[in-house]
């Protein structure tokens, strides 16, 4: 089977949410290749942190699988908890017929502000699953035997409705080539090593180990290069009350240059004037922001809308591969 799904942007770009058919009703999921948990708001999750989400209701063809608990917490500081029941899971056509369903009993203040989040769909490596006493499987690792081809690609757009594809490669979805490179699965992540970082022609320096990640919105770089890439932006600071770095809303934003496996690839300086700080407007605050603390560089949502990614693990060696779109 193949099937293709519409990832809808929130205000900003902050996430971007799918329609899925969990049990028969319809939920919008942030699809995060930075964990590994499908977990949902549900007729379980107290009513005073559930207002305003659509809700599992694992009555209606849910199989409770008794003794099985979730936990998980995410960078961020956000996270949920909660039961886990099995159930047909539909995400634009591929069906995965019992799929390990985690039910929130509990919300962060994160989720149940955010409206629009209806819970997430796991899609990085099932080894960082956190059901006990057993490990649950990610949507994509349920149904892969069943695709045509073992992949999915993200196609993350700019204020505009992008799209999820599983089993099959849109050749209309991307310019140029696709260029491969290894991943490192042993943190569970997509994890791969990125290259020297330019802009204006300057180098940045390296950005070295960092993970494919749909769930986080901007991009976490090294100190070095981020440092580097602000010192081009005349009225820049990184301030500790705005959370990070951030410079004037008129300021002229340098487009930013990667290097993956050998190839460059370019994020339009737009995406990286990511939204303004204050009520004021007049300061807006940085797509690209430093990786202090998080020991590797994400590459999130400000970085991936520049591009098509194939998440492939058609080989006993996954490897991403990247295009231009
Ligand atoms: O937490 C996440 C992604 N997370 C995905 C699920 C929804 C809530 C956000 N990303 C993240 C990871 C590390 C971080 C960070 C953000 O900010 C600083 O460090």
């Amino acid at each position: 089977q193949s099937g293709s799904v519409a990832a809808n942007p929130e205000q900003y770009d902050e996430s971007y949410l799918c329609p899925v058919q969990v049990g028969g009703q319809t939920l919008n999921l942030d699809f995060d290749t930075g964990s590994a948990d499908l977990w949902v708001f549900s007729t379980l999750t107290p009513a005073s942190e559930s207002t305003g989400h659509a809700k599992y209701n694992p009555k209606t063809s849910g199989k409770a699988k008794s003794g099985y608990t979730w936990n998980i917490s995410y960078g961020d500081n956000s996270g949920a908890s909660g039961t886990v029941y099995a159930d047909k899971v539909v995400v634009g056509g591929v069906t995965a017929t019992s799929q390990a369903v985690e039910a929130a009993t509990s919300v962060s203040t994160q989720f149940m502000q955010d409206t629009d989040n209806d819970g997430l769909l796991g899609l990085a490596f099932s080894t960082i699953n956190t059901v006990q006493p057993q490990q649950q499987t990610t949507f994509f690792d349920t149904v892969k035997g069943t695709l045509a081809k073992k992949l999915f690609t993200v196609d993350l757009k700019a204020g505009t409705a992008g799209t999820y594809d599983f089993g099959y490669i849109d050749n209309s979805k991307y310019s140029g080539t696709i260029t491969y490179v290894p991943v490192k699965t042993t943190n569970g992540f997509w994890e791969f090593t990125a290259g020297a970082a330019t802009a204006n022609n300057r180098s940045l320096g390296s950005v070295g180990d960092a993970i494919a990640d749909t769930g986080t919105t901007l991009m976490y770089l090294p100190t070095a290069v981020t440092s580097a890439y602000y010192a081009q932006i005349s009225g820049s600071t990184n301030s500790a009350d705005a959370g990070g770095y951030i410079f004037p809303c008129d300021a002229d934003v340098p487009d930013f240059h990667i290097a993956i496996g050998g190839k460059s690839f370019t994020v339009p300086g737009e995406y990286i004037n990511f939204t303004p700080a204050d009520n004021s407007g007049e300061q807006c605050f940085g797509g690209i922001q430093p990786n202090t603390g998080i020991g590797f560089t994400i590459l999130g949502d400000v970085f991936l809308k520049a591009m098509f990614v194939v998440f492939d693990q058609t080989t006993s060696a996954p490897r991403l591969g990247f295009a231009a779109q």
